[in-house]
């Protein structure tokens, strides 16, 4: 396959041990091996998981059981925190319906988190959206320092992968970190997955999330063992759906819309989607990385993409828009975006924005 016709057809998610790349004194043959499976992975399904990627399992295991004693507190106890109360930093808990993807109210409850900026950060005194403080709850109090923690240690990681992704274009392992993703925008959510019923009122499946693609760079998923995440391959032009089932020690990887954009579709967003068929709750917690608010997001001048001109897709997008063909910052693209997850807050917290 040529990695300039991606062909979005893949039978199951490669695990990827990204050690070389993680660990800093080792040899750059080690790392060159890992980018290229990280490239080759981003061609063919834009979906891959980590293993060997040196975030501590004890930080893991003190936030997961953390935000299932949040989850477990009353929805009255829950709304203290509601996103509404958030402002324009659009953090807080949302409850179980509270969010739509592909214009349907997903079957999830969730809480919203960012990067830690107080009040005299430049981005926030000029009142920039989805910059701000985070709203921590009470109780269990301890979950804001396993958030912090957490947040510091997928940065490092993430900034790691996106070495080895310069390094499978063909550019200089520190391109993304001294440029346009020096200064990520960071944002990170843990969501809840109650469980009930396959199919919804009108007889539709109950989705936790409807298929979407993600917006930004890369997303770092920590998912538990129940299960439930499907990521779209096209085998013959037919649409299958391919189970990314949970693996002990791993977080789950997929490229965003921007990447997309850059590599003028070789590596690919690739949709998505997750139900939870286990019969209890589904702890997930998506980690995004993303570039800066007004990062204008352009395609690289990378040498493995010399030559390469952009497929347009949106005809086969789940939501028919192009990432290939928007004007503006990063920002402009998130806010068309999460205005249309988040209607009824877009209104409210927003309409000053
Ligand atoms: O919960 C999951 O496994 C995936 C969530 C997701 O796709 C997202 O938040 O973008
Ligand atoms: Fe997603």
């Amino acid at each position: 396959m040529s990695p300039h016709s991606p062909s979005g057809e893949f039978q199951q998610v490669p695990v990827i041990d990204v050690r070389a790349l993680v660990d800093r004194t080792s040899e750059d043959s080690a790392r060159q091996a890992v980018a290229e499976q990280l490239g080759a992975a981003c061609r063919e399904s834009g979906f891959f998981y980590v293993v060997g990627h040196g975030v501590e399992e004890a930080l893991q295991q003190r936030l997961e059981t953390l935000s299932r004693r949040f989850f477990a507190l009353s929805v009255e106890e829950k709304m203290a925190i509601r996103m509404a109360h958030g402002g324009s930093a659009w953090r807080g808990y949302f409850p179980v319906g509270g969010e739509l993807t592909s214009g349907r109210p997903d079957r999830k409850e969730g809480l919203y988190f960012g990067t830690e900026l107080g009040p005299e950060h430049p981005l926030v005194r000029a009142g920039t959206p989805l910059h701000g403080s985070n709203l921590f709850p009470r109780e269990p109090s301890s979950l804001r320092e396993a958030v912090l923690d957490y947040l510091a240690a997928l940065t490092r990681l993430g900034h790691s992968l996106m070495g080895g992704i310069a390094l499978s274009l063909g550019l200089p392992e520190d391109h993304f970190v001294t440029g346009f993703m020096a200064d990520p925008l960071v944002l990170f959510r843990i969501f809840n997955y109650p469980p009930g019923p396959s199919t919804a009122e009108d007889g539709q499946p109950a989705w936790g999330v409807g298929e979407h693609t993600d917006y930004g760079v890369l997303t770092i998923l920590k998912q538990d063992e129940a299960g439930g995440l499907q990521v779209k391959s096209r085998a013959g032009g037919e649409v299958r759906w391919v189970d990314a089932p949970p693996l002990a020690g791993s977080f789950v990887c997929n490229i965003g819309d921007m990447l997309d954009r850059m590599t003028r579709g070789v590596y690919r967003s690739t949709p998505h989607r997750v139900i939870n068929r286990s019969g209890r709750d589904r702890l997930s917690l998506p980690f995004f990385f993303d570039p800066g608010w007004s990062t204008e997001v352009r395609p690289l001048e990378a040498p493995a993409l010399r030559g390469v001109t952009t497929t347009e897709d949106s005809h086969e997008r789940w939501d028919r828009r192009s990432v290939h063909a928007f004007q503006g910052t990063y920002g402009d693209y998130l806010l068309g975006k999460v205005g249309k997850v988040f209607p009824q807050l877009r209104s409210e917290v927003l309409s000053n924005g």
